[in-house]
């Protein structure tokens, strides 16, 4: 998880502990004998000091991931729960006070030579360095703070992906579960209590992942927060087709018609494509309305392999569809960019003829 390599970002106050008392024993491991001793101990003080303040901070940068590399879903997951902007400031701020301090010290190494005073000249590096430093510490907090959320996303990979839809106690954990042969992992998801159910399965050479989100999709837009609508927009952005389970028993204590309200919500607001599945079959209570695609019971296994058939078939046909569309797209990008580029250079020569 690419989210997993950022270390806690340490506040101002322990980066210039740590600096300084570097610094302390860099002097400690120089011997002082006369002047020139003296503003050697001092120089090296102000180098391990800056060093080590610019390191640390240009190493906080480094490790937090390249948002232009990010798939659509974490940057807009990022976007929701932290703020790319903030981030983007946050970041901008410590590689800003990094290259500072490195200027600075190497500007008092430079005047130290020259001082006649060194712990003066000294002390006033640290002085300017440890403001810097202060400066930047609400950014380092927002930094770590971001840190401690980001850390926690969920595993979410950029593969072909079935999202589970559906009321509780429809069965959308126990097909997560016989879907994917596994108990599927819980991964924390920052909008919902419950967390996220994530499986896997392969199918010839291509690994396929199935995401319950409980909390998000199994109940009325109308009841969600702002923030809820948001993460469902994250999950837009996923490679995926939308199993929507229906418990045709009712025994989940929703009635079909509030089910198939549900239904309609789903369908209007996903651009996916939309498999509608009636589960618990094997119950007597058990009836098929006409707007459902398949019937199943992930209590028998009943019909299991041939939904999933019928997923990994309509994942890879959506695959296929969206990436033609890209590739329309970059070629109309082109041929627009050609057609611009000849219509200036026959105005260009236009121009020219009439000059003559
Ligand atoms: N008869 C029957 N019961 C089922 C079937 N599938 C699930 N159940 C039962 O329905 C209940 C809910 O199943 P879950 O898989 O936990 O449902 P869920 O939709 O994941 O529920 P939440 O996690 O609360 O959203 C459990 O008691 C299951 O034993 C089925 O095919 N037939």
């Amino acid at each position: 998880m690419i989210f997993e390599k950022i270390h806690t970002v340490p506040t101002s106050d322990e980066l210039i502990d740590k600096a300084f008392r570097r610094a302390a024993r860099a002097k400690a491991g120089k011997t002082v004998r006369d002047k020139d001793g003296a503003m050697k101990a001092h120089e090296s003080m102000i180098m391990t000091s800056g060093n080590i303040l610019s390191d640390n901070l240009a190493n906080i940068v480094r490790r937090f991931p390249n948002f232009d590399d990010l798939s659509n879903f974490y940057f807009e997951l990022t976007d929701i729960v932290v703020g790319i902007d903030d981030l983007r400031l946050a970041l901008g701020s410590a590689d800003w006070a990094s290259n500072k301090i490195h200027e600075i010290s190497r500007e008092y190494v430079g005047k130290i030579r020259k001082s006649k005073d060194p712990v003066k000249t000294r002390k006033e590096a640290f002085g300017r360095m440890a403001s810097v430093i202060g400066t930047i510490n609400k950014h380092l907090l927002f930094l770590n703070d971001a840190r401690n959320i980001m850390r926690k996303f969920p595993d979410v990979r950029e593969e072909p992906t079935i999202v589970v839809a559906g009321y509780p106690n429809v069965g959308k954990s126990s097909f997560v579960s016989m879907a994917t042969g596994a108990r599927p992992e819980v991964a924390s998801y920052p909008f919902t209590t419950k967390g996220v159910l994530i499986g896997h399965f392969e199918r010839g050479y291509d690994r396929y992942q199935v995401i319950d989100t409980p909390g998000l999709l199994d109940r009325p837009m109308s009841e969600r927060n702002n923030v809820e609508l948001q993460a469902i927009t994250a999950i837009k952005h996923l490679d995926a087709v939308v199993l929507f389970i229906l418990d045709a028993s009712e025994t989940c204590g929703y009635e079909i018609a509030d089910q198939k309200r549900l239904l309609d919500e789903v369908v209007a607001n996903f651009e996916m494509p939309v498999y509608v599945v009636a589960n618990k079959c094997d119950h007597d209570l058990f009836k098929i309305p006409d707007f459902v695609d398949a019937k199943m019971s992930t209590a028998t296994g009943e019909n299991l392999d041939s939904i999933v058939d019928k997923l990994v078939e309509m994942v890879i046909e959506t695959k296929k569809e969206k990436e033609a569309k890209e590739a329309a797209e970059v070629a109309a990008r082109k041929l627009s960019e050609e057609m611009a580029e000849e219509a200036a250079l026959l105005s260009e020569e236009l121009d020219e003829a009439d000059l003559e």
